[in-house]
């Protein structure tokens, strides 16, 4: 066969779409399609994806696509293997026997484990964590989604406790359902993937003995089989549709693979991707390198032979701030909007955004800080909320680069970048003025979807080696050389620095706590209802996970004016979450004028209880 005869599939699996790109040996998309999926926010710091929504998006896209490809006069049996890439840590649990979804997807942005990651970081072996998976105890990563839904979703915790649970990363989930679900049992994950989780020994790329001891789920779960990225056999064959029968054969994270689709193969070579989120990698060689500056070590690519790793600055928001003025805000209509917004306005009106919608991630790690903005007079305009908004990426851009250089002794001469975001002129110009180094843009910016065909193109002989991959989108791109003087960036870099620290500790106990629902029945809500009590208050008061069981009770209790009990004892969290969970109730009943007297008595009591409880308890 000729190779200009064949061609390779890419699935990019993304946090706001989903798209599938058929690659030509020269690396060129010759036919695609994209399209966007539901982003679930039940609550505030919550986000989910449906599970089989993101597989049905996937078919969809390799449906139209290949229609598109066909229309060129190819056919499909040119497409020779396919490879997926996808956003990360985003976890899925399912049911090992019969395939089935638990839960929703809780994705990498979610944050509703913050009471969860309090507690563990106060376990002995917290602190040494990092130096065995490469990541920080955080709500990011998949260990800390499942524990949260072990404690507070009844389907899962009883799948766990049968042995059925199976739980698996997106790229996991995809090569399982694409393989036929159950009937064909493909259950694997490739390193750059499972290394995501906080379950993976960074060196052995194996899953460790102490960290699934430290999540306790040592022996109770089925975890995918870890393979490497670019791989033959491993990921087994699409069962049905447009492509059936086509081997997948590469697989790795959105970050990795668009650190291979620019061809970062060598120590010393970093992209900046400006996705959902934004995520700077730098190739370290074969041997991880442990930040000491707030960065991640992370696996860059495993090709067979020794992986190759990389040092990671990960910005959890990005684009997805820009989606926030969009949809949210009513800003504009599509997201090359915030461009012409920007530029309505000279700079940025005094206006910093500290857009911590998760907490910050790189290099600063803070949990306890919400999304800021600073600077707001009667003289601030739409437009200056937009260039803060994209300035706000390029800032911690800038402060994740100094910690890599920090690690590593080493300066980068230019930066390149590729992602959604990176479509903004402005922003790429700020980011050049920011970092005082030239940022370069190619000209096809789908290096990510890039990265998963070279994985399945390596696989499957289109390409024989990297040298083969040299002139691989090389013309046509732009380079954004920095325009203002390095004082200048430094003021600027300073200001926000100081946002950052003003940022910190807007998150209390009580609002870590708020919005955590765990009642879908709303049952809470009904007994209120059915006791005359306000329902709004009910409503708030089971928004709230940790104390789901006392709720019902307490609802109850106020509702008959004192003569129910308050079962304290049928919780099941940490001591130190039960207290607060008890601190936050009190506060929310408090309000309530006509329960005030019951509560006064009631609260004595539940001290009494919380007191023998920690007595008792040894963590859970
Ligand atoms: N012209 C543009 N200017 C600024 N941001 C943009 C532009 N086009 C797309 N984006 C942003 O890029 C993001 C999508 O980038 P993409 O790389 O597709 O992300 P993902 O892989 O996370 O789904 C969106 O959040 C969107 O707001
Ligand atoms: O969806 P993206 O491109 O922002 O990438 C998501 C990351 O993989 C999360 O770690």
């Amino acid at each position: 066969m000729q190779p200009s005869d064949t061609f390779v599939g890419s699935i990019d699996q993304g946090t706001t779409s989903t798209r599938f790109l058929i690659f030509n040996r020269e690396g060129e998309p010759v036919a695609s399609h994209q399209v966007e999926f539901s982003q679930i926010y039940p609550n505030p710091g919550w986000h989910e994806h449906g599970p089989l929504e993101i597989v049905t998006s996937v078919e969809t896209c390799i449906e139209e696509a290949v229609q598109k490809f066909e229309a060129q006069g190819h056919t499909r049996g040119s497409i020779k293997s396919i490879g997926i890439t996808n956003q990360r840590e985003t976890t899925i649990v399912w049911d090992h026997e019969t395939g089935e979804p638990l839960y929703n997807a809780i994705v990498w942005t979610d944050t509703r484990s913050q009471a969860i990651v309090a507690e563990l970081k106060q376990r002995p072996g917290a602190a040494q964590l990092q130096t065995r998976c490469g990541l920080p105890l955080s709500t990011y990563s998949s260990a800390t989604k499942l524990l949260w839904m072990l404690a507070h979703v009844p389907r899962v915790k009883d799948a766990f406790d049968r042995g059925t649970l199976a739980l698996g990363t997106v790229d996991a989930w995809l090569v399982y359902r694409l393989n036929g679900g159950v009937a064909a049992n493909v259950f694997v994950s490739d390193s750059t993937n499972a290394s995501r989780t906080m379950f993976v020994n960074l060196k052995t790329l194996r899953y460790d003995e102490t960290l699934l001891d430290f999540f306790g789920i040592r022996g109770k779960i089925h975890l995918p089989s870890i393979v490497p990225s670019s791989d033959a056999t491993a990921y087994g064959v699409v069962a049905s549709g447009a492509l059936a029968q086509v081997p997948i054969m590469g697989c790795l994270g959105d970050q990795s693979a668009a650190l291979v689709g620019q061809k970062g193969f060598s120590p010393g070579m970093a992209k900046n991707t400006y996705g959902t989120g934004c995520f700077l990698l730098y190739n370290v060689g074969d041997k991880p390198v442990f930040s000491t500056h707030g960065l991640l070590a992370t696996v860059a690519y495993h090709f067979g032979g020794k992986p190759i790793y990389a040092l990671e600055g990960s910005i959890a928001v990005a684009g997805s701030g820009i989606k926030f003025l969009q949809n949210n805000l009513n800003f504009f209509q599509e997201s090359k909007g915030v461009n012409d917004l920007a530029y309505s306005v000279d700079d940025n009106g005094g206006c910093v955004f500290v857009t911590a919608f998760s907490g910050l991630f790189a290099p600063y790690w803070i949990d306890d800080a919400k999304g800021t903005l600073f600077g707001i007079t009667q003289y601030t305009q739409k437009g200056h909320i937009a260039r803060a908004t994209l300035e706000a990426t390029c800032f911690q851009t800038k402060a994740i680069l100094d910690a890599m250089e920090k690690d590593s002794g080493h300066t980068l001469s230019e930066l390149a970048v590729d992602g959604g975001m990176s479509n903004s002129d402005l922003a790429m110009q700020t980011q050049a003025d920011l970092i005082s180094i030239p940022v370069y843009r190619p000209e096809m910016r789908e290096t990510t979807a890039l990265g998963a065909a070279i994985a399945a193109g390596l696989a499957v002989g289109l390409w024989r080696n990297f040298a083969e991959l040299r002139d691989i989108n090389r013309s046509g791109g732009a380079v954004f050389e920095p325009q203002v003087s390095r004082q200048e960036s430094a003021a600027k870099f300073g200001q926000w620095e100081k946002a950052v620290q003003m940022s910190r500790g807007w998150v209390g106990s009580k609002n870590i706590e708020q919005g955590e629902a765990v009642d879908p029945t709303n049952e809470t809500c009904a007994r209120a209802k059915n006791h005359n009590l306000p329902t709004h208050k009910a409503t708030s008061i089971s928004n709230n996970p940790l104390i789901s069981d006392v709720v019902k009770s307490f609802t109850y209790t106020t509702a008959v004016k004192g003569r129910a009990r308050i079962s304290v004892k049928e919780i099941e969290v940490p001591p130190p979450s039960v207290q607060t969970a008890l601190g936050s109730v009190l506060g929310d009943l408090d309000d309530a004028d006509e329960e005030d007297l019951c509560l006064e008595l009631r609260k004595v009591e539940i001290l009494q209880r919380l007191r023998k409880l920690r007595k008792q308890s040894n963590g859970y």
